[in-house]
């Protein structure tokens, strides 16, 4: 090194970030080949003991007396070994989106940017290039294009002229009402500019769908995914793809959203209400919010497509943040909205749950030789065992939560934690042998329907049947090729899926959600039951939807049964706007969890008082409360949540506060004394 310093060869020096849980970047001794126009290519570089695969953040002027402020002198520097060029350099508009993400979900800058990209091309050696050639690229001719309703015009006319530049849409289109379509016609007029697409899905299942969509739609496209089931080395293939320009659709989950796309034109939300855009590991990001800073940064349109928006989207069209546009009606000439029914079950005899009229409906459906669904939120046989004599219960022995029967395998298995052992055949405390489950789930309900219906084709549908993509597929080939009568599911098939058949939907066990501890529980059920609604009746025959309830006259149901989507927001905005909730308030909280509770309390208690309440008026922390849910997996958790009326003085704090608790005796980033572990989630959507 020292003898390439002679030769004068070595003018620069770059500045790399590193995935490494610090908030600074390294400088290092530029090789031979650099040039400015290097930033945003991968590097090697010695770091500690070993080499990392870093990311140029800017090629700086090498001043070697080292006199300039900032600018160390050229024999402190450790040499970078190769800068590789296998791969264009990463978009600067890429770069600022994975810095804008690190600042403001308080992750490290070099986290944010090298956890962005896949791991194979993380490796210190350059992708072959032949790898990167295989992009799906079905060849066949295009399908018809179906004439556009009245209100898909309507929303291509106001959309279409609007494809140069930022802004914020909102479609809002009740279920079945062709949103896909718009979404296609979009793309259609971007792909024509050469531009790319980018197209969000909240859940792997929904992918190959929609794939599928537009695999078929333009054939000659090449069109590429990304999601947590593509195989590493696929992903690298992609994601490259996606850089060089090669793929023109990008379809993924929220982890697309850092898909790095020079040539961007258009970004896709579909379901964009969908908790499931909340990354709930490592940097806690909004996949939904973290789409529309980038499409403003990039100027280019963001759609957000929902049945059933969610309150912030909806907050933000009043405030005139976003655009609204509706797709009142259903696309299929014939479809209606199903006709809601809620059935008081107060006065009611329940067999094993179902009431005499809702079994009566499932006979009928069973006779027109239709589809029908039976939807119940809950996997497993029964959330609980309980002993008839001791009153002991199947509770985890590592969470605080009980254990779930599951008839099929007869195991009891915690939700949270995975443990699992077979169910015991007498009472572990008093040795009892008549042990009952309590309540009911998917299986305990397949199990009566099997009784009603012995002639009837019935397919439970959940996690525990479809735990990937490809069992997915299987089963949803069968529904569609209508193989299956009654369908007995989880919101699994809520979500996004057309099956034409179906035209029954029952709903057990929905009440739940509607007194839930969390304020987001009646937004989650709201939709959920509306999307679970909106696969009745979608083609020709008029669907019905049944609901079992005893709380018929709660404004949930009434808003529901009107299929009132605006009505139902604009109660939860007010609520949340008399209770301070957001989005009329900025919310973060800091999680942390320990063997022993008290060391957690202490802990948070202890960063609470850091910087005097008066230092921050703007910023308000309440005292650190054990997690509903307190122990999982052994460890005791609590929290700490901070609310603030401007989300620029909760930033502002906590830029100024985070540092303060990593700096304390005993702590970094991560952990304190005490064994304790914590982390700060920045619009948390659960509290
Ligand atoms: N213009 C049209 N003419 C005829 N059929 C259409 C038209 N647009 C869409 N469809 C059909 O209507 C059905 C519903 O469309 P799509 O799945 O796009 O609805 P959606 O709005 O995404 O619904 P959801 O929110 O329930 O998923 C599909 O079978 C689709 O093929
Ligand atoms: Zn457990």
């Amino acid at each position: 090194m020292q003898k390439s310093l002679e030769n004068q060869a070595v003018l620069w020096r770059l500045r790399v970030a590193i995935d490494a849980p610090l908030a600074v970047n390294f400088d290092y001794l530029a090789p031979a080949d650099t040039t400015p126009s290097d930033v945003g290519l991968r590097v090697v570089v010695p770091f500690g003991s070993g080499r990392r695969v870093g990311l140029i953040l800017a090629v700086l002027p090498l001043s070697g007396d080292g006199t300039a402020a900032d600018a160390p002198a050229a024999d402190q520097l450790k040499p970078a070994e190769s800068i590789l060029r296998d791969l264009p350099p990463m978009p600067v508009d890429w770069i600022s989106l994975c810095l804008f993400a690190a600042s403001y979900y308080q992750a490290a800058p070099g986290e944010a940017l090298l956890q962005a990209i896949p791991t194979g091309l993380r490796k210190p050696d350059p992708v072959k290039r032949r790898a990167l050639k295989a992009v799906s690229k079905i060849e066949h001719e295009a399908p018809m294009q179906p004439a556009l309703t009245a209100g898909q015009t309507a929303v291509l006319d106001d959309l279409l002229p609007r494809l140069n530049g930022y802004s914020a849409n909102l479609l809002f289109g009740i279920t079945g009402s062709g949103k896909t379509e718009v979404y296609l016609r979009l793309i259609e007029a971007v792909l024509a500019q050469g531009k790319q697409v980018l197209l969000l899905v909240p859940e792997i299942n929904l992918t190959p769908l929609l794939e599928a969509r537009v695999t078929q739609r333009f054939p000659h496209v090449p069109v590429v995914s990304l999601h947590s089931e593509v195989t590493e080395a696929a992903r690298a293939r992609h994601f490259a793809a996606a850089l060089t320009g090669e793929a023109h659709i990008v379809i993924g989950t929220r982890l697309a959203v850092f898909t790095p796309m020079p040539k961007l034109g258009l970004i896709i939300i579909d379901e964009e209400h969908d908790p499931a855009y909340k990354q709930l590991e490592g940097m806690r990001y909004h996949a939904r919010d973290l789409a529309v800073w980038r499409a403003h940064q990039a100027g280019v349109p963001v759609v957000l497509g929902s049945a059933t928006p969610s309150p912030e989207s909806w907050a933000n069209v009043q405030s005139g943040r976003y655009q609204r546009l509706d797709l009142p009606e259903r696309a299929h000439a014939d479809a209606v909205l199903p006709a809601m029914t809620l059935l008081d079950t107060r006065r009611m005899t329940l067999d094993e749950g179902l009431s005499a009229q809702l079994l009566e409906e499932l006979a009928q459906g069973l006779a027109a030789k239709e589809q029908s669904l039976l939807f119940i939120n809950r996997r497993g046989y029964a959330p609980v065992l309980t002993c008839t004599a001791c009153g002991w219960v199947s509770n985890c022995r590592r969470c605080a939560a009980h254990r779930v029967v599951h008839s099929l395998d007869r195991t009891l298995r915690c939700h949270h934690c995975g443990d699992t052992s077979p169910i015991p055949r007498q009472c572990p405390d008093c040795g009892n042998a008549d042990l009952r489950p309590l309540g009911r789930g998917t299986q305990r309900v397949e199990e009566s329907l099997r009784k009603h219906f012995p002639q009837a084709r019935i397919l439970r549908v959940d996690r525990d049947v479809a735990t990937t993509r490809k069992q997915w597929e299987v089963l949803e080939a069968q529904i569609r090729s209508q193989d299956v009568d009654i369908l007995v599911g989880t919101q699994m098939l809520a979500k996004g899926h057309d099956f034409p058949a179906l035209t029954r939907v029952c709903v057990v066990g929905a009440d739940a959600g509607l007194f839930a501890a969390d304020w987001r529980a009646p937004e989650r059920l709201f939709a959920q039951l509306m999307q679970v609604a909106g696969r009745a009746g979608r083609a020709d025959r008029p669907g019905r939807v049944i609901v079992q309830t005893e709380h018929p006259d709660h404004a949930l149901y009434q808003c529901l049964l009107r299929h009132d989507t605006p009505a139902f927001l604009d109660l939860e905005l007010t609520a949340r706007q008399q209770a301070g909730f957001p989005p009329y308030a900025a919310q973060a909280i800091v999680r942390a969890e320990a063997k022993q509770i008290d060391n957690v309390l202490d802990f948070l208690q202890r960063i609470r008082g850091l910087v005097p309440q008066e230092q921050h008026p703007e910023v308000f922390i309440y005292d650190p409360v054990p997690m509903r849910m307190v122990r999982l997996a052994g460890r005791e958790r609590a929290q700490l949540l901070l609310e603030s009326p401007s989300r620029i003085a909760l930033q502002n704090f906590l830029n100024q506060w985070l540092p303060m608790i990593s700096a304390g005796r005993g702590m970094t980033r991560g952990h304190a004394p005490g064994g304790v572990r914590w982390g700060v989630e920045v619009d948390p959507l659960e509290c």
